[in-house]
């Protein structure tokens, strides 16, 4: 077993070179143009669901069948065909520097991509190593039912709230204190039933140590 590096990497107008255009390559276009990839997809075929995202440019469709040099300003590439003599010609042609992905056949990859729940900033990641792909999907499922869209408010918060601690205590036991106070349960039911005021009054009382 491959014991994969977790990581998060910021792609933002990096172009990744997707190899196939068709269902898997739909499934990971949509995650690569959240983090603003420049998205490159070489196939003689594009998938019904990404031909809008080729007509409006959010995507670059080359129509046509995979040769080395398509990969040459590539920084990430996934070799996503469904012709496994063509995925082979792609991981032959990816340079040393380049990572790659092979859809077919996880040895092969430099790196392989998670089922994924984002609530705003909040994201989690299931990997299974390649093990078993639907069970990471399952995990997946049951995460976002446990995180479900209200993280995204309460991660936002307390995104704000840790700013205004660190800006008004200085690095020290009073800082961390109050960092830690910021995890009290209350404020994540209090974003869920929306009681705003009695999230800023707590958040209030700890900068200032008074009670509102
Ligand atoms: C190694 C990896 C490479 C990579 O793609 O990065 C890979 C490889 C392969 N997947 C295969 C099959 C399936 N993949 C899924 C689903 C997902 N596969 C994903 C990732 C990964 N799949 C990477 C490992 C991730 C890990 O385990 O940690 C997910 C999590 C994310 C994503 O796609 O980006 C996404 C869930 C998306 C979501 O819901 O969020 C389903 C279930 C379904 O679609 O319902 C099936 C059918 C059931 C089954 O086979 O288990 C096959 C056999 C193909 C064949 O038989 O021809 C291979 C090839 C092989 O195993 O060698
Ligand atoms: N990683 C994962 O989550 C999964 C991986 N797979 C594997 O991924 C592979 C692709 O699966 P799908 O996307 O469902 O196949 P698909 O049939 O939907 O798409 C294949 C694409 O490859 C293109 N293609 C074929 N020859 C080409 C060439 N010479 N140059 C460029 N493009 C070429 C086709 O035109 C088509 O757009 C399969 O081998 C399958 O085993 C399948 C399901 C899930």
């Amino acid at each position: 077993m491959t014991n994969y590096f977790p990581i998060h990497l910021n792609i933002e107008y990096k172009t990744v070179v997707i190899v196939g255009g068709g269902h898997v390559a739909t499934q990971k276009v949509a995650s690569l143009l959240l983090a603003k990839a420049n998205v490159v997809i070489i196939s003689p075929t594009l998938h019904e669901t990404l031909v809008p995202l080729a007509e409006s440019g959010q995507i670059t469709w080359r129509e046509k069948a995979f040769e080395p040099r398509d990969l040459d300003d590539a920084s990430l590439i996934i070799a996503a065909t469904n012709e496994p003599a063509v995925n082979d010609a792609v991981q032959e042609a990816a340079q040393h520097w380049q990572l790659l992905n092979r859809a077919d056949a996880q040895g092969a990859s430099d790196f392989i991509t998670p089922a994924t729940v984002r609530r705003g900033p909040l994201v989690l990641t299931v990997s299974t190593s390649g093990a078993s792909p639907a069970l990471a999907r399952k995990i997946k499922k049951d995460l976002a039912l446990q995180f479900d869209d209200v993280y995204e408010d309460y991660v936002c918060f307390l995104q704000q709230a840790r700013l205004m601690v660190t800006a008004t205590f200085e690095k020290g036991e009073k800082r961390s204190t109050a960092l830690k106070a910021l995890l009290e349960p209350s404020l994540l039911e209090w974003t869920r039933s929306g009681d705003i005021e009695k999230r800023e009054a707590f958040l209030q009382q700890l900068l200032t140590g008074e009670s509102q």
